[in-house]
Protein backbone atom coordinates (compact mmCIF):
# COMPACT_ATOMS: atom_id res chain seq x y z
CA UNK A 1 0.00 0.00 0.00
CA UNK A 2 2.67 2.68 0.98
CA UNK A 3 5.08 1.45 -2.04
CA UNK A 4 1.83 2.00 -3.98
CA UNK A 5 1.52 5.56 -2.82
CA UNK A 6 5.31 6.56 -3.33
CA UNK A 7 5.16 5.01 -6.84
CA UNK A 8 2.00 7.33 -7.78
CA UNK A 9 3.71 10.80 -6.87
CA UNK A 10 7.10 9.72 -8.03
CA UNK A 11 8.80 11.92 -10.61
CA UNK A 12 10.82 9.82 -13.00
CA UNK A 13 13.74 12.96 -13.07
CA UNK A 14 16.31 13.27 -10.64
CA UNK A 15 15.76 17.14 -8.92
CA UNK A 16 18.98 17.72 -9.34
CA UNK A 17 18.97 18.06 -12.94
CA UNK A 18 15.50 19.77 -13.06
CA UNK A 19 15.20 23.21 -13.85
CA UNK A 20 11.92 25.24 -13.77
CA UNK A 21 12.52 28.74 -15.24
CA UNK A 22 9.38 30.95 -15.36
CA UNK A 23 8.21 34.41 -16.33
CA UNK A 24 5.49 36.22 -14.40
CA UNK A 25 3.48 39.31 -13.96
CA UNK A 26 0.38 38.59 -12.31
CA UNK A 27 1.26 35.32 -11.09
CA UNK A 28 -0.57 32.98 -13.05
CA UNK A 29 2.19 31.41 -14.77
CA UNK A 30 4.02 31.15 -11.40
CA UNK A 31 0.86 29.14 -10.34
CA UNK A 32 1.44 26.63 -12.72
CA UNK A 33 4.94 26.33 -12.13
CA UNK A 34 4.67 25.74 -8.62
CA UNK A 35 2.22 22.72 -9.53
CA UNK A 36 5.10 21.21 -11.84
CA UNK A 37 7.58 21.68 -9.22
CA UNK A 38 5.51 19.79 -6.87
CA UNK A 39 4.83 16.98 -9.03
CA UNK A 40 8.95 16.48 -10.27
CA UNK A 41 10.73 18.70 -7.95
CA UNK A 42 13.77 20.56 -8.78
CA UNK A 43 14.98 24.37 -9.20
CA UNK A 44 12.60 27.16 -9.17
CA UNK A 45 13.39 30.13 -10.70
CA UNK A 46 11.38 33.29 -11.19
CA UNK A 47 13.01 35.37 -14.28
CA UNK A 48 13.28 39.25 -13.08
CA UNK A 49 14.60 42.30 -15.14
CA UNK A 50 17.59 44.89 -14.47
CA UNK A 51 14.48 47.38 -15.42
CA UNK A 52 10.91 46.01 -14.51
CA UNK A 53 8.19 46.40 -16.84
CA UNK A 54 5.47 49.28 -16.08
CA UNK A 55 2.54 48.07 -13.73
CA UNK A 56 0.14 50.07 -15.91
CA UNK A 57 -1.13 47.27 -18.48
CA UNK A 58 -1.55 49.85 -21.63
CA UNK A 59 2.02 50.72 -21.05
CA UNK A 60 3.56 47.60 -20.96
CA UNK A 61 1.54 46.24 -24.05
CA UNK A 62 2.99 49.21 -25.95
CA UNK A 63 6.58 48.55 -24.17
CA UNK A 64 6.09 44.97 -25.56
CA UNK A 65 4.77 46.09 -29.09
CA UNK A 66 7.99 48.15 -29.65
CA UNK A 67 10.33 45.33 -28.25
CA UNK A 68 8.47 42.46 -30.59
CA UNK A 69 9.26 45.38 -33.22
CA UNK A 70 12.89 46.09 -32.73
CA UNK A 71 14.25 42.52 -30.90
CA UNK A 72 15.15 44.57 -27.87
CA UNK A 73 16.53 41.51 -25.50
CA UNK A 74 15.44 43.15 -21.89
CA UNK A 75 18.84 42.12 -19.60
CA UNK A 76 18.24 39.44 -16.74
CA UNK A 77 18.56 40.31 -13.19
CA UNK A 78 18.37 36.79 -12.34
CA UNK A 79 21.84 34.87 -12.79
CA UNK A 80 21.20 30.81 -12.77
CA UNK A 81 24.27 29.06 -10.92
CA UNK A 82 25.75 26.07 -12.29
CA UNK A 83 23.26 26.07 -15.17
CA UNK A 84 25.24 22.96 -16.83
CA UNK A 85 23.98 20.74 -14.25
CA UNK A 86 20.73 20.84 -15.62
CA UNK A 87 19.29 18.03 -18.27
CA UNK A 88 15.80 18.96 -18.05
CA UNK A 89 14.81 22.61 -18.19
CA UNK A 90 10.81 23.77 -17.89
CA UNK A 91 10.21 27.53 -19.05
CA UNK A 92 7.05 29.27 -18.36
CA UNK A 93 5.62 32.24 -19.75
CA UNK A 94 2.25 34.09 -20.94
CA UNK A 95 1.49 34.82 -23.72
CA UNK A 96 1.92 38.38 -24.86
CA UNK A 97 0.77 39.97 -27.87
CA UNK A 98 0.26 36.54 -29.34
CA UNK A 99 4.19 36.31 -28.91
CA UNK A 100 6.97 35.00 -27.11
CA UNK A 101 7.99 37.64 -23.69
CA UNK A 102 10.61 39.51 -24.78
CA UNK A 103 12.53 38.39 -21.02
CA UNK A 104 11.96 34.75 -22.13
CA UNK A 105 13.44 35.29 -25.20
CA UNK A 106 16.49 37.22 -23.41
CA UNK A 107 16.98 33.77 -21.35
CA UNK A 108 16.98 31.37 -24.42
CA UNK A 109 19.46 33.98 -26.09
CA UNK A 110 21.64 34.08 -22.88
CA UNK A 111 21.62 30.21 -21.69
CA UNK A 112 22.60 27.54 -23.78
CA UNK A 113 20.25 25.08 -23.76
CA UNK A 114 21.90 22.59 -26.32
CA UNK A 115 21.52 18.84 -25.64
CA UNK A 116 19.42 19.54 -22.86
CA UNK A 117 15.39 18.76 -22.46
CA UNK A 118 13.47 21.66 -23.34
CA UNK A 119 9.73 21.72 -21.49
CA UNK A 120 7.26 24.91 -22.48
CA UNK A 121 4.04 25.77 -20.60
CA UNK A 122 1.95 28.69 -20.50
CA UNK A 123 -0.77 30.85 -19.66
CA UNK A 124 -2.95 32.90 -21.51
CA UNK A 125 -6.05 35.25 -21.82
CA UNK A 126 -7.86 33.03 -24.20
CA UNK A 127 -6.13 33.61 -27.10
CA UNK A 128 -3.91 30.56 -27.08
CA UNK A 129 -0.13 30.29 -27.35
CA UNK A 130 0.43 32.13 -30.61
CA UNK A 131 3.77 32.14 -31.92
CA UNK A 132 5.45 31.49 -28.41
CA UNK A 133 6.33 27.48 -28.51
CA UNK A 134 7.20 27.88 -32.15
CA UNK A 135 9.88 30.68 -31.24
CA UNK A 136 11.18 28.24 -28.37
CA UNK A 137 11.75 25.99 -31.03
CA UNK A 138 13.76 28.23 -33.11
CA UNK A 139 15.71 29.84 -30.28
CA UNK A 140 16.31 26.13 -29.25
CA UNK A 141 18.05 24.42 -32.63
CA UNK A 142 19.95 22.05 -30.14
CA UNK A 143 17.53 20.93 -27.63
CA UNK A 144 15.14 18.27 -27.33
CA UNK A 145 11.88 20.19 -26.61
CA UNK A 146 8.64 18.12 -25.36
CA UNK A 147 5.16 18.88 -26.13
CA UNK A 148 4.19 22.07 -23.99
CA UNK A 149 1.19 22.66 -21.82
CA UNK A 150 -0.91 25.52 -22.23
CA UNK A 151 -3.81 27.15 -19.96
CA UNK A 152 -6.28 30.04 -19.41
CA UNK A 153 -4.96 32.47 -16.63
CA UNK A 154 -5.73 35.72 -16.30
CA UNK A 155 -7.56 38.93 -18.47
CA UNK A 156 -5.40 41.55 -17.32
CA UNK A 157 -7.28 43.94 -20.19
CA UNK A 158 -10.36 43.32 -18.16
CA UNK A 159 -9.21 43.98 -14.75
CA UNK A 160 -9.03 39.97 -13.93
CA UNK A 161 -5.34 39.32 -12.71
CA UNK A 162 -4.85 36.19 -10.88
CA UNK A 163 -7.02 33.26 -11.38
CA UNK A 164 -5.34 29.70 -10.17
CA UNK A 165 -7.25 29.37 -6.94
CA UNK A 166 -10.28 27.35 -6.12
CA UNK A 167 -11.36 24.80 -8.93
CA UNK A 168 -9.76 26.81 -11.58
CA UNK A 169 -6.69 25.83 -9.49
CA UNK A 170 -7.76 22.21 -9.32
CA UNK A 171 -8.33 22.15 -13.41
CA UNK A 172 -4.85 23.38 -13.52
CA UNK A 173 -3.70 20.73 -10.92
CA UNK A 174 -4.85 17.87 -12.95
CA UNK A 175 -4.21 18.94 -16.39
CA UNK A 176 -0.57 19.62 -15.23
CA UNK A 177 -0.41 15.93 -13.59
CA UNK A 178 -1.63 14.17 -17.20
CA UNK A 179 0.15 16.44 -19.05
CA UNK A 180 3.49 14.85 -17.04
CA UNK A 181 2.53 11.67 -17.44
CA UNK A 182 2.09 12.01 -21.08
CA UNK A 183 5.13 13.90 -22.29
CA UNK A 184 6.84 10.73 -19.58
CA UNK A 185 8.20 13.29 -16.75
CA UNK A 186 6.45 11.70 -14.12
CA UNK A 187 5.06 8.24 -13.69
CA UNK A 188 1.38 7.10 -13.57
C1 LIG B 1 1.69 42.82 -22.17
C2 LIG B 1 0.66 41.73 -22.19
C3 LIG B 1 0.26 41.19 -23.39
C4 LIG B 1 -0.66 40.15 -23.43
N1 LIG B 1 -1.00 39.62 -24.64
C5 LIG B 1 -1.84 38.55 -24.68
C6 LIG B 1 -2.13 37.90 -25.91
O1 LIG B 1 -1.65 38.28 -26.98
N2 LIG B 1 -2.97 36.84 -25.90
C7 LIG B 1 -3.53 36.37 -24.74
O2 LIG B 1 -4.27 35.38 -24.78
N3 LIG B 1 -3.26 36.95 -23.55
C8 LIG B 1 -2.42 38.02 -23.49
N4 LIG B 1 -2.12 38.60 -22.28
C9 LIG B 1 -2.72 38.03 -21.06
C10 LIG B 1 -1.80 37.08 -20.32
O3 LIG B 1 -1.20 36.15 -21.21
C11 LIG B 1 -2.56 36.29 -19.26
O4 LIG B 1 -3.21 37.17 -18.40
C12 LIG B 1 -1.63 35.39 -18.47
O5 LIG B 1 -2.38 34.45 -17.70
C13 LIG B 1 -0.74 36.20 -17.54
O6 LIG B 1 0.18 35.35 -16.89
P1 LIG B 1 0.88 35.79 -15.53
O7 LIG B 1 -0.24 35.90 -14.50
O8 LIG B 1 1.79 34.67 -15.22
O9 LIG B 1 1.56 37.08 -15.73
C14 LIG B 1 -1.22 39.66 -22.22
C15 LIG B 1 -0.84 40.22 -21.01
C16 LIG B 1 0.10 41.24 -20.97
C17 LIG B 1 0.51 41.82 -19.66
Amino acid sequence: QSKRAATKTKSVLDPDKVLIVYLSRTNNTKAIAEIIHENVGGTLVALELVNPYPGDYKKIVQQVVEENETGFLPPLKTKIENFDRYKVVFIGFPTWGMQLPPPMKSFLRQYDLGGKTVVPFNTNAGYGIGSSFDTVKELCPGSKILEGFSIKGGVERDGILFVMEGEKERQARDGVRKWLQKIKMKTP
